[in-house]
């Protein structure tokens, strides 16, 4: 009989495999499945198991069998028992976190994780569309909470939601940063070692007030309908999501400045030590990386956000949101904060 402490594991069955790409990692998961045991299961049964796209089929479909034959009960009468087993899976993935690359940080891993950050921020923008501006979810006259006089219903929604997911562990993380920072509850969960990169004094830069009144008060208008629906929490919650990940996104400065300063700390001392904004703002830009960035954002911006249909296409050039603003926004907005916050840690890089 399998018991509780039985582990099916799924192994490389060869070792032929392609080498992965350099934003690529490869792990195990443990996935817990409830299974009906055969009694015929005995408890060295190890399955083979391979999940990469060279998978031999054969040894893929013996698995499978043997797997569901794992599952099957092996008598009518026989009482349902649901049995504990995990699943140790080999995965891949495409790392967007900084954290996951803790070997190998540099300007490329830096900027590979900026490019699928462009996804996140394309797709959050599409769900907000998906919504009329709803400006009664903006103003602080609209809702009066107890304990949130002056908020808006997106504040409120905000606050709250911080102050949860801070309990939850998540401004433990470098990457991560409150819009609300003001007495934040401590993380109530075991703290991860999250690779330590950046100079203590990044800990004082947080700029999301400026991307708070960029995003309300300048995109919005810029990429929503006019009107109003009547789902304000829906439309907060959209807001949320977007603004949590271009706060990300601009924050991500750190690391690209962090790495910038360990690839040339001569080129940059002199500037830093005379507090030389401009000379300092003159090294970090890349223009060509910035026309790339756009033209990027522009084009993730009009496949994401296609109607997609089966009949003719008679959908082309119908966007959920306007390429063209999303490529103005990374213009006016996201590369120049995400260059401000560089300077500033820059500035303090020397403390
Ligand atoms: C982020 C970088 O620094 C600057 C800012 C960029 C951006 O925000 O996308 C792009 C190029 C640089 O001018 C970088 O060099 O990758």
């Amino acid at each position: 009989m399998i018991n509780k402490s039985q582990v099916l594991t799924f192994v490389p069955t060869n070792n032929q495999q392609p080498p992965l790409k350099s934003n690529q990692k490869h792990g195990f998961h443990v996935k817990n499945l409830d299974v009906t045991p055969s009694p015929s299961s005995d408890s060295s049964s190890i399955l083979m198991y391979k999940t990469r796209h060279n998978t031999p089929y054969t040894r893929y479909s013996l698995s499978l069998l043997l797997f569901f034959r794992l599952l099957k009960p092996h008598h009518k009468t026989q009482q349902k028992k649901n049995i504990s087993v995990n699943v140790k899976e080999e995965f891949f993935f495409n790392t967007e976190s900084l954290d996951m690359k803790k070997a190998e940080f540099t300007l490329d891993s830096v900027r590979d994780s900026l490019i699928r950050q462009e996804d996140t921020i394309v797709f959050c923008l599409i769900e907000r569309a998906k919504y009329p501006l709803n400006s009664p979810a903006y103003n602080q006259s609209y809702v009066s909470i107890p304990g949130f006089s002056g908020s808006s219903l997106v504040e409120y929604i905000v606050k709250q939601t911080e102050t949860l997911q801070a309990t939850a562990g998540r401004y433990e993380n470098p990457e991560e940063h409150a819009f609300f920072p003001d007495n934040l509850p401590r993380s109530l969960v075991p703290s991860y070692n999250y690779s330590q990169v950046l100079h203590t004094a990044a800990n004082s830069i947080n700029i999301n007030k400026m991307i708070w009144d960029m995003y309300c008060n300048q995109l919005l208008p810029l990429f929503v309908a006019e009107g109003n629906d009547g789902n304000y929490a829906s439309t907060a919650s959209s807001d949320l999501d977007c603004l949590q990940a271009l706060s990300r996104r601009i924050h991500y400065g750190k690391f690209v400045a962090e790495v910038k300063f360990r690839d040339a700390p001569r080129d940059y001392e002199p500037a830093i030590r005379a507090k030389d904004r401009d000379a300092l703002m003159k090294l970090l830009t890349f223009e060509k990386v910035e026309e790339t960035v756009r033209r990027r954002v522009e084009k993730k911006a009009m496949v994401f956000g296609q109607e997609v249909n089966l009949d003719n296409d008679n959908s082309k050039g119908k966007y959920k949101v306007d390429p063209s603003v999303v490529s103005r926004l990374y213009v006016e907005w996201v590369m120049p904060l995400t260059k401000l916050v560089q300077v500033e840690y820059l500035l303090r890089r020397l403390d």
